[in-house]
């Protein structure tokens, strides 16, 4: 018989007695683990060993575990410093007993809440007592973080601590359990007479090199065969974000659409983030409850002239006959504050006022995929910054059947085929619609987006006089719908799912 060099070497590191994990055969032959549980699973097909697969719990101690289990635990080190200040005779004051022991931070805590529970005394209206009978000798936890320092990622039956102790301990943050799968090669009766017989070494390649395909060789060597199956080391590479992967696929496929990028500011100033979309001054998205304001510098220094009036006098006055202004306030001091950007369309209008690349020209389509923030309470679906999907369209004569043409093809691009429109008021456009798409686990309608068709109020001081539609569309909620990632949380900020983030496929 005839096998490749790797299988012979765990054939021979194997044994017919007793079954012999990877690692320990990986040693006697000197190859590595994943090698080695290749190879036993080609055997296994063979008929030459059989694979016995079980699953360890190993629990390993946290940072925090193993300095207690040099430094003993808060709750024993306040027990030592309670009965040195005599708190076994009577109640002595918190304060001096918690200054004596040493303990700092969060660590006073941690003693407080165990003391008690272990039986260490009492704690009540500011005095400690010690119980003179208590052992910190014998202080389960204690000696469960001793012997699960010496032994390091060690098999939970392996070491002799009880799983109450376990559980307490994991509770506390001081030990990390894992589980991890144990294979287990054992020789069959067929090996045994084959390797009496003799097995020869076959030479087969594993992996085809530039000097194999440049000499010709290849054409004559054997190939190992693939096992797809084989267990491999698990790799947890860089990665790019679930949410830039997103971003990328959406700015391919407003590209393929025909649309430019915009770029601008992400600090801005309210005339371009509100003034210009004809938002009202005393608009309540315009207070300091949803915006986050700059304070330094407080004010941008220009603003076109012209199109400050020419927004003013909309303003105050509307446009033409059948336009009623706010008859409000309007100030100019106020509308060159600076803010974070609540939404992107502040890019919008300064592309659409000229003063970014110069005057467009219809037909043009511009879209960017850039941060906007709000003060927004934090759900499932609400973060303090999000990602807009901004995009418009410059036309003659465009319509509500353009604007929902436009998002079916857009979303189909992303398998979304059911997305639903909801007739909806925004201040700048006129007819406005949200869009809500189905999540693809829960169920759920989950708000993606807000368009609508820019009203002449906002267009004729930007000084443009054909129809643009637009949107703001939020990626988050695009990618919620993609990855079925129930919690925006999920995807970032400081809760983010690490687990969810390296394994998440953004599929379309
Ligand atoms: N600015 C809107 C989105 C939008 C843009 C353009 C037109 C209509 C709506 C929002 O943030 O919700």
């Amino acid at each position: 018989m005839q096998l490749p060099e790797q299988q012979v070497a765990v054939l021979e590191a194997a044994s017919a007695d007793e079954a012999t994990s990877v690692d320990a055969l990986a040693e006697r032959a000197d190859l590595p683990p994943e090698t080695v549980t290749g190879a036993a699973f080609e055997l296994e097909t063979e008929g030459l060993v059989a694979v016995e697969e079980r699953v360890d719990e190993t629990v390993t101690l946290t940072d925090e575990g193993a300095d207690y289990a040099t430094a003993t635990l808060p709750e024993i080190r306040l027990y030592e410093a309670a009965l040195e200040a005599g708190a076994d005779e009577e109640p002595v004051q918190m304060g001096q007993v918690i200054g004596a022991s040493g303990l700092e931070g969060p660590q006073v805590d941690i003693a407080l809440s165990n003391y008690a529970r272990k039986g260490y005394g009492t704690i009540d209206s500011g005095e400690i007592t010690a119980d003179p009978d208590a052992d910190p000798s014998a202080d389960a936890e204690a000696n469960a973080l001793e012997a699960l320092s010496d032994a390091d990622e060690a098999p939970v039956d392996a070491v002799d601590v009880d799983a109450d102790t376990i559980d307490q301990l994991d509770r506390r943050g001081l030990l990390e359990r894992r589980e991890s799968t144990v294979r287990e090669v054992i020789l069959t009766e067929r090996a045994v007479t084959e390797l009496m017989a003799g097995i020869e070494t076959a030479e087969t390649v594993g992996q085809v090199t530039p000097e194999l395909l440049t000499s010709g060789d290849w054409e004559d060597v054997e190939f190992a065969e693939y096992n797809v199956e084989a267990d491999a080391e698990e790799f947890e590479g860089g990665k790019v974000h679930v949410l830039r992967q997103m971003s990328e696929r959406v700015k391919d496929v407003l590209v393929g659409m025909g649309f430019q990028e915009m770029d601008g500011p992400h600090v801005d100033a309210d005339f371009w983030i509100n003034d210009c979309l004809f938002m009202p001054q005393d608009h309540p998205a315009r207070t300091h409850w949803d915006r986050f304001a700059m304070e330094q510098p407080s004010h941008i220094d220009e603003l076109p002239e012209d199109l400050v009036a020419d927004v003013e006098r909309v303003h105050r006055e509307g446009l033409g006959e059948d336009s009623e202004g706010y008859h409000s306030p309007w100030d100019e001091d106020f509308a060159r504050a600076l803010a974070l950007r609540g939404h992107t369309t502040s890019l919008s209008t300064r592309y659409l006022s000229g003063t970014q690349i110069g005057e467009i020209e219809p037909p043009a389509r511009f879209f960017s995929v850039e941060k906007a923030y709000r003060n927004d309470t934090l759900d499932a679906t609400h973060l303090l910054e999000f990602y807009q999907i901004e995009g418009w369209v410059m036309a003659e004569d465009l319509s509500v059947r353009d604007l929902m043409g436009t998002f079916e093809e857009f979303y189909a691009q992303f398998g979304i085929e059911d997305i639903q429109f909801k007739p909806h008021y925004n201040p700048y456009t006129e007819p406005s619609f949200e869009l809500f798409g189905t999540h693809p686990t829960t169920g759920e309608l989950i708000e993606i987006g807000n368009s609508g068709i820019f009203r002449e109020e906002m267009l004729e001081p930007l000084g443009v006089d054909c129809d643009v539609m637009a949107w703001g569309l939020a990626l988050e909620r695009l990618a919620m719908l993609t990855t079925g990632a129930e919690d925006i949380r999920d995807l970032h900020g400081t809760l983010a799912d690490l687990e969810f983030l390296r394994n998440a496929e953004v599929t379309y």
